[in-house]
């Protein structure tokens, strides 16, 4: 009926623009076509709809570029959340105003800059609020909507006193350390007495603070160490340009820079194959950096160092309070997991402010790269036998982690596209895992950081071998529809038990490999073993032992060449 249609069109038309002017790991341009929701059904990626509204938005971790057009979501009006968690957006906050649905925000691990909107204290329904690791200047605005329970803005470059409404105290220190200028309880940081009326003095006396506080700093560690230094005021910027550089893809050499506050080197890296240190931390400190993408834990750079070995190093975020000893212990207890499906960890290094892990540098990208990036010219298709081939080595991977004693079965706890790295050998693809085993470390300091988004990790749970079972679920739907699994791993269960429950057919695979002439019936059984393995309940997913069975029932090489 017209009024649906008006809607329906409002909404699709306020988000054009967004999708002209941003970049992205996904093709936004080619997927956004057509009416957003249908039936309560997304066909646009990224996008839940409710009753044939977008309820919510979510594009993480894509490498989302640009600025944010002007006032894109206020034709919006039913959104309920927003999140463009760890991307590369710049420029200003967006206006939130008229969103009165509006319940979680998440913005943070950008580079936004200016100040925090006004309007974002006037949503009614607002719970939650992360604005961490940006740029954002300015004061807090006096939050004092009691819905409130989640909020976040540390690590930008916010000043001044941090208002004491009710609502704002809740909160503790890691809501709002490491900011330029903020003081105020609960930081440890006392306000001027009496603040100035004049904000011209203000500035003066901000400035004044700074000068301090950098010449503290400076007299504190210019006798240990150098490049310390330069990390403390270059970090933020260091971010922002290996952003840039990753972006436009020129000049993208640079010093790493990683922190290393031991004065005299009494700490190294801590290598797992001692007979063979390929370099130590000097050298790592001379590395050339290049972003190779920020995740929910951190940072990963693609480390060249002088003699030309390249090695892939995270970067841990949020992990100030991590004891070297727990550190140390998880770390070895996976760095000294071999398999050929899982990503050699060489070394790492731990002090108080900075982590790092040091992993045998995988050359030819991710599955989510091979699946979801370069698109079009330059994209290499991957063929049907390809992706069953690296399905069975992630299954491969994960039976070592979950059965063999040396691994004391770990559960992977983060299994998705970008952790799946592959080598390919001529025609041969190899799948290896990656970013296993954090878990312990998030919940021993309590972290708010998610990783793993199988439905009960979602309710809080910790991973298991089943909810791992889930997230290989998810990945069989990925490989064999090539689409995006959304904010949640759900969304895209759903949407092919949808395809099913009605009308079955084929239209659910990649076009891609739908067009060679064998394998549907495969790619049937598969889409049903993936339904399997996505079930709601936990115990009656099939365990990985049987999966790869199932796998290797579905599609043998040898078989499959015989009858062609
Ligand atoms: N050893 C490696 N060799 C080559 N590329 C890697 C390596 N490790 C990670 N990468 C790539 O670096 C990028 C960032 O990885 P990172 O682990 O920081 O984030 P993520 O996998 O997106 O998220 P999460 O932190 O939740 O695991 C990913 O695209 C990943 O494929």
């Amino acid at each position: 009926d017209v009024l649906t249609r008006e809607f329906y069109e409002d909404e699709r038309d306020a988000l054009i623009p967004f999708r002209d002017s941003m970049k992205s790991g996904l093709n936004l341009h080619g997927n956004w076509t057509g009416p957003p929701c249908r039936n309560n059904l997304s066909r646009w990626v990224g996008i839940a709809c409710t009753n044939s509204h977008i309820t919510r938005l979510t594009l993480e971790s894509i490498n989302l570029t640009g600025t944010l057009p002007a006032g894109f979501l206020q034709n919006v009006t039913f959104l309920s959340k927003l999140s463009f968690q760890n991307n590369l957006l710049t420029g200003n906050l967006p206006s939130l105003t008229n969103l009165m649905y509006l319940e979680s925000v998440f913005l943070s691990g950008n580079g936004f800059s200016g100040p925090i909107p006004l309007d974002y204290i006037n949503l009614p329904k607002l719970t939650a609020l992360e604005l961490q690791d940006n740029e954002i200047t300015g004061t807090i605005p006096s939050f004092d909507q009691n819905s409130l329970t989640t909020f976040n803005v540390s690590y930008n470059q916010l000043s001044g006193p941090i208002p004491d409404t009710k609502v704002l105290e809740r909160f503790s220190v890691g809501s709002y350390d490491h900011n330029s200028g903020l003081c105020g309880r609960p930081l440890d940081i006392q306000c001027p007495v009496s603040p100035p009326p004049d904000p011209s003095k203000h500035k003066k006396k901000a400035l004044k603070v700074g000068i301090v506080v950098l010449i503290a700093v400076a007299t504190a560690i210019i006798p240990f160490s150098v490049i310390l230094l330069l990390f403390c005021c270059h970090k933020k910027n260091q971010v922002k340009e290996a952003k840039k550089e990753e972006h436009s893809n020129e000049g993208i050499e640079k010093k790493a820079g990683w922190s290393t506050e031991d004065p005299g080197r009494t700490v190294d890296l801590e290598f797992f194959d001692k007979q063979k240190p390929v370099f130590d931390l000097d050298e790592l400190l001379r590395a050339s950096a290049e972003v190779l993408g920020k995740g929910s834990l951190g940072t990963t750079y693609k480390a060249t160092m002088e003699s030309g070995a390249i090695v892939a190093v995270k970067r841990f975020k949020e992990m100030n309070s991590l004891s070297k000893k727990e550190f140390v212990q998880q770390m070895q207890l996976i760095g000294n997991l071999k398999h050929p499906n899982i990503v050699e960890m060489t070394s790492f290094y731990y002090s108080k402010d900075e982590k790092l892990v040091i992993h045998e540098f995988i050359q030819d990208g991710s599955l989510f790269e091979l699946l979801h990036e370069s698109r079009g010219i330059g994209r290499i298709p991957l063929n049907w036998t390809t992706r069953v081939e690296m399905m069975k080595d992630v299954a491969k991977g994960l039976i070592f982690l979950h059965e063999s004693l040396s691994s004391q079965k770990v559960p992977h706890g983060n299994l998705k596209s970008t952790n799946i790295l592959i080598n390919f050998s001529g025609e041969t693809a190899h799948a290896k895992l990656t970013d296993f085993g954090y878990f312990p470390l998030l919940a021993s300091q309590k972290s708010k950081l998610a990783i793993g988004k199988c439905p009960e990790i979602m309710d809080g749970k910790k991973p298991t071998h089943k909810s791992d079972v889930y997230c290989f679920g998810v990945l069989l739907l990925e490989v064999i529809t090539r689409k995006v699994p959304g904010d949640n791993h759900e969304d895209l269960s759903d949407w092919v038990r949808g395809v099913v429950n009605t009308d079955w057919s084929m239209d659910i695979f990649d076009l891609e490999i739908l067009a060679e002439k064998e394998g549907h019936e495969e790619m049937l059984k598969m889409a049903k073993l993936a339904l399997e393995c996505t079930d709601i309940v936990p115990e009656r997913r099939p365990k990985m032992t049987q999966i790869l069975i199932r796998l290797e029932e579905i599609y043998d090489p040898k078989i499959s060449i015989e009858v062609g």
